[in-house]
């Protein structure tokens, strides 16, 4: 389970706020659980872990196998909650650098770089060391699919896809949208792609647990079974015992009240960064409304103590910080004893990396407290697919929770139609 600290908070909160925003949490809870707050046709995300479809797992992990043998690159082109869960998950459990024979996964259509897609048509259009042609497969997803970013991407990867593999193509091309509707629909229709479904009551950023996150996922080489089981165990142990997600609904709502703005979601496992990607949209899109919510901001330390870090300690404390721990290291490795001791660093020696940074954690945990931002801390035992299935739960549930809590619609985002029809307008769309 995750586990949840909210010590480093509670000194900034009185008793009867605490009491306050604790009973507006669990009557959220509530809501979410009976399905009797705003916008209870999108609770999809919470019957996908009650009955899980194994053979719809089953389904994904022999395709993702027959992909892993035979493909060079695998691209996933999608945005917003039609990437970064996959993204998160992928990096939060993948390794740091290419390993060379493996399977590169790479991300398109989340932007509208042209210099990117001219680049990346020249990539897999190179051969292979020994003169081959790259093996590539593609996964569109757009559950509306009609995104512009996602659209005006997919429409110049099939095509190189076409020219290049000819009929074959059709093979190769996986498409994950809604049941009905929209443009990816029709190409399905005309060409016979193989389609995968996300669930009507299941919205983008909610998705990561369905055919959407799951494929790449599964591609990627991990065990999706797991990972999906991790988030069961996760919904199944908050169901009987919430007290922890209600704790960190409770301080957030609380210090939210107080006037706090930004919410800094930050880790010291750098493998988590797309991870606070994926938090920000499922926090930012599902909060930020009416005037209210946080602004979620992630970041990496210890890389961004040293360019946010003086923000964070002394600027404008209109700010809260969540960390996200992982207990056990992900690695031995150690510092090396050095016998002239020129750098000063011997007094380390013998110490992993791992114990040095969870020192710098404490450390940064006790300076920013003094400095006035209230700290919260989540952590996982281990950084493993059953672990950061748990992850996703607990932020799913969280982000229902809080924002019921602000008396908003967690589950839609109306403001992001805005920038969408000025664009629009100005392209001459009809
Ligand atoms: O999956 P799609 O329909 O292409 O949507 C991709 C993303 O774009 C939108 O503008 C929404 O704000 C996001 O919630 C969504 O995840």
């Amino acid at each position: 389970m995750v586990d949840v600290d909210v010590s480093g908070a509670l000194p900034f909160l009185s008793e009867v706020e605490q009491d306050k925003a604790r009973q507006q949490a669990l009557k959220a809870f509530e809501q979410v659980k009976h399905g009797s707050g705003e916008g209870a046709e999108w609770l999809g995300w919470r019957t996908l872990l009650e009955s899980p479809n194994d053979a719809i797992l089953e389904q994904i992990s022999s395709l993702a196998q027959a992909i892993r043998e035979d493909a060079d690159v695998f691209i996933l082109c999608g945005i917003g909650g039609s990437y970064l869960g996959a993204k998160a998950v992928i990096e939060a459990l993948g390794s740091f650098f290419p390993i060379k024979q493996d399977l590169e996964i790479i991300y398109a259509g989340h932007h509208m770089s042209g210099r990117y897609m001219d680049q990346l048509l020249q990539y897999i259009s190179q051969k292979k060391e020994d003169g081959s042609p790259k093996s590539v497969y593609l996964n569109v997803v757009s559950k509306s699919g009609t995104t512009l970013e996602t659209a005006l991407s997919f429409r110049s990867l099939r095509k190189w896809m076409i020219d290049t593999y000819g009929e074959e193509s059709a093979n190769r091309i996986i498409c994950t949208t809604s049941k009905e509707g929209g443009a990816l629909n029709e190409l399905i229709d005309e060409f016979g792609y193989r389609k995968f479904v996300i669930p009507d009551d299941i919205g983008g950023r909610f998705s990561v647990l369905t055919p959407v996150g799951l494929l790449p996922i599964a591609v990627a080489g991990i065990d999706i079974q797991t990972l999906f089981y991790g988030a069961v165990n996760e919904y199944q142990a908050l169901e009987e015992t919430p007290d922890h997600v209600i704790q960190y609904a409770t301080t957030r709502y609380a210090l939210h009240q107080k006037g706090k703005a930004i919410d800094v979601i930050g880790s010291f496992k750098p493998e988590l960064h797309s991870f606070g990607n994926w938090v920000q949209q499922l926090l930012g899109e599902s909060e930020g409304k009416d005037g209210k919510g946080m602004f979620p901001a992630t970041t990496s330390y210890s890389t961004d103590l040293h360019s946010l870090g003086q923000m964070i300690q002394n600027g404008n404390r209109n700010m809260m910080e969540t960390f996200i721990n992982v207990n056990e290291a992900t690695s031995g490795f150690k510092v090396e004893s050095s016998e002239k001791n020129v750098d000063n660093l011997n007094y380390l020696s013998g110490k992993t990396f791992h114990e040095i940074n969870v020192k710098a954690y404490l450390g940064t945990k006790e300076a920013h407290i003094d400095g006035g931002v209230p700290v919260v801390t989540l952590s996982i035992e281990k950084l493993n697919a059953q672990h950061v299935g748990s992850l996703i739960y607990f932020f799913e549930l969280f982000t229902a929770i809080y924002v019921y809590c602000l008396e908003v619609n967690p589950f839609n985002q109306p403001g992001v139609e805005a920038y969408k029809k000025a664009m629009y307008q100005l392209l001459g769309k009809e």
